[in-house]
């Protein structure tokens, strides 16, 4: 049932050229050793440390951890948004310096990360009105495909504000998707919204996770949301975060919000993820 923590070696050391060693080269994302902390001297905290592992592109990976365990950080360092105070990130083959290609975040508080003055449409053309890359017919194209994916077809003229969260929290994931992302980063994604709304996106993000072929690396506090999702979930400890364990969810494809959950593997698989998660209290 589970992988333990991965070691040094299966993580992936950097070589000696300072490149990612043979083999993980192909990975979506390497965590080589990746330790954070914050201030300095006296008032240093120590958020994670020695983190090490890779995920391979198209796979879905939860992290979950106890309350401040630095869950966000991680995510942080993978986004470019934070440099690791040791170690290094690697995104596609190539060493995060600052934000990678390829890569959208979603947070929790779909509220501020909507622009309430412009339309549905306007909010998810938004990270492309700057490219000169893409011209506009096909932002058009991309901007419809999204709010289709998302299921917000018919609501494009619609304002954030006359949306229920479940519906904004769409056009926060439609957004990310008009970068075509081949990582997507979610933090707590769902922690706002109420359990049925919850289970739709849920499954939403598993079918945009197949359609648009990404890796998915997903912040929760929610153990059998976790589990539900993921081909791995990831247990760090309390802080300074370090890796507790690997796991490998083995459960029967497509999932499904009823079956899935009365799997007698997904009932074992949620224990022992509790069990880890409340031991390293
Ligand atoms: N900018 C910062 N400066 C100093 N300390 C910070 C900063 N950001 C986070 N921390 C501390 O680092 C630790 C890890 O925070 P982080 O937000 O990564 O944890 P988390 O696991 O995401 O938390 P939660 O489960 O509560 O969402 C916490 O103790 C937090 O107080």
């Amino acid at each position: 049932m589970t992988d333990t923590s991965l070691s040094r070696s299966s993580a992936g050391a950097a070589s000696a050229s300072g490149g990612p060693a043979a083999g993980v080269a192909t990975a979506a994302v390497l965590v080589d050793h990746v330790s954070h902390t914050y201030g300095r001297g006296d008032s240093a905290h120590h958020a994670i440390r020695d983190l090490a592992f890779s995920v391979q592109p198209k796979e879905f990976v939860s992290i979950v951890g106890p309350s401040g365990a630095g869950k966000t950080t991680l995510l942080r360092t993978l986004a470019g948004l934070l440099q690791p105070t040791e170690g290094a990130v690697w995104v596609n083959g190539v060493r995060n310096t600052g934000v990678p290609e390829g890569m959208a975040m979603v947070f929790q508080d779909y509220s501020r990360s909507l622009l309430p003055w412009l339309s549905v449409e306007r909010n998810v053309a938004f990270p492309l009105a700057g490219s000169h890359h893409v011209p506009k017919p096909e932002r058009r194209a991309i901007v419809a495909e999204a709010l289709e994916a998302v299921g917000l077809k018919g609501f494009e003229k619609r304002y954030p504000w006359q949306l229920s969260g479940g519906m904004q929290q769409r056009v926060a994931i439609a957004r990310a998707l008009a970068y075509r992302p081949k990582l997507l980063l979610m933090d707590e994604p769902f922690a706002s919204v109420d359990a049925q709304t919850r289970e739709g996106l849920e499954d939403l993000v598993l079918s945009i996770r197949d359609r648009y072929e990404m890796t998915i690396l997903f912040v929760t506090h929610d153990i059998d949301e976790s589990v539900y999702l993921a081909d791995r979930v990831l247990v760090l400890s309390r802080p300074p975060a370090t890796l507790v364990e690997d796991i490998r969810v083995v459960l029967a494809e497509p999932r499904d919000q009823i079956t899935t959950r009365e799997d007698p593997e997904f009932i074992q698989l949620r224990g022992h993820v509790a069990r880890l998660i409340h031991g390293s209290h």
